[in-house]
């Protein structure tokens, strides 16, 4: 059978309106990109990548660069490191806009430039050249193939970039920033010119929608707490002064670049890139939003949006003479769990054993493990034996 998804792709593409808006000219070199490319891309945390259109056009990724870095930065200097420079406050401002927080000296988010600029400043490196090299290393890794720079965007901004130099030379004078801020910001200038695809961000974002481990190569380039702080980040800051609209409408962690990509990561689920030129006041793509808001009506993508009814985790339960049996199922987190534990505190269970059987389930976290723990636990004081049935070792070990 031939999928349905691609052509589901190549008809949200078909159904699209001429784009509107016009390419960003505030980097000369970017005004030279055709305006009408569009390219949709999803990617599934276990490597299916799905396209259409222009999926594989090379462009500039921008500030999708942004949640990338500041994780790179994370992992180097830790989170706390990191959040004594840069602090994680939706600003509401324009991404270009030259402000720092009054008392702490903090770009208030890593999203925006003066948040970027800083936040490349962080990664470690011996030199310059170093940092650079790491990024670009870590790119390559994320995309799944060797990436390089576009020298002839690289050279246009770096030779107009003089509102981001402004703000290295704010970040510096203030003494929040430690390094030169000429370099910081050439080397940030350096890692906006970094050559992606559509397809290269759907599996960069299918990355973090998986929690750090990369869909193709199944190798973990992020830890947990990081993708997380990166996701959130995205959530609250990605779209600038348009992300309370956006996480209002679309409801997927995201981030936009001038060049025309939004790139997005619902967790557990899916990554996702459009890529349109055209732009709109916010500088994010005009059919990109128009495209994201799509997907995620039809479907059902937004994170805020509740299913209606959660699989019950406690899916049997009954007891014979010598044994009450509570049969489990899905994937045990704390809500399912809680059920579970209070149908077994409300029973009164009057035979000597109890069954947990967890054939039926798929995962358990941390928390859900805890809790079944004390429930053996306190089953154990009442002179109760519990017999735990798991027969994929689905129970972390402690
Ligand atoms: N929003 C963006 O994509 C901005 C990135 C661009 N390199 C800049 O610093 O202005």
């Amino acid at each position: 059978m031939r999928s349905p998804i691609p052509d589901y792709l190549q008809e949200v593409l078909a159904a699209c309106a001429p784009a509107t808006g016009a390419v960003a000219d505030y980097i000369p070199e970017l005004a030279a990109a055709d305006p009408d490319r569009l390219a949709i891309c999803i990617a599934t945390p276990d490597g299916a990548v799905y396209t259409a259109g222009d999926t594989d056009v090379e462009f500039t990724i921008q500030s999708m660069s942004k949640p990338f870095v500041y994780a790179l930065a994370i992992a180097d200097l830790g989170l706390k490191g990191v959040l004594a420079k840069v602090d994680v406050e939706p600003s509401g401002e324009a991404f270009n806009v030259i402000s720092l927080e009054e008392e702490s000296g903090r770009p208030e988010n890593p999203m925006i430039n003066a948040g970027a600029i800083l936040t490349h400043s962080l990664v470690r490196g011996a030199d310059d050249e170093e940092r650079f090299e790491r990024i670009l290393e870590m790119f390559s890794k994320l995309a799944g193939r060797e990436l390089s720079v576009d020298e002839e965007v690289f050279a246009s901004e770096w030779s107009t970039t003089h509102r981001n130099l402004a703000m290295g030379h704010m970040l510096k004078a203030v003494g929040v920033m430690e390094a030169d801020p000429v370099r910081v910001v050439r080397g940030y200038v350096r890692q906006c010119a970094i050559k992606v695809t559509c397809r290269d961000l759907a599996v960069m974002a299918a990355t973090l929608a998986g929690g750090g481990v990369h869909p193709v190569s199944g190798e973990r380039l992020l830890s947990r707490e990081v993708t997380r702080q990166a996701l959130s980040v995205m959530t609250t800051c990605g779209m600038y002064d348009a992300a309370g609209d956006w996480v209002t409408t679309v409801g997927i962690p995201a981030k936009s670049g001038v060049s025309g990509g939004i790139l997005g990561a619902l967790p557990g689920q899916v990554g996702l890139a459009v890529f349109s030129p055209r732009l709109d006041v916010h500088g994010h793509s005009v059919r990109g939003v128009e495209v994201f808001g799509r997907l995620s009506a039809d479907m059902g993508l937004h994170m805020m949006d509740v299913a209606p009814q959660p699989t019950a985790a406690l899916r049997q339960q009954y007891a014979d003479d010598s044994r009450t049996v509570y049969r489990l199922q899905g994937n045990l987190r704390f809500a399912g769990t809680e059920t579970v534990v209070r149908a077994v505190s409300e029973a009164d269970v009057e035979t000597e054993r109890v069954v947990l059987d967890l054939t039926r389930v798929n995962s358990v976290d941390d928390v859900s493990r805890r809790m079944l723990d004390e429930v053996v636990r306190r089953l154990a004081i009442d002179g109760v034996r519990v017999e735990l049935i798991d027969p994929e070792g689905v129970l972390p070990q402690q």
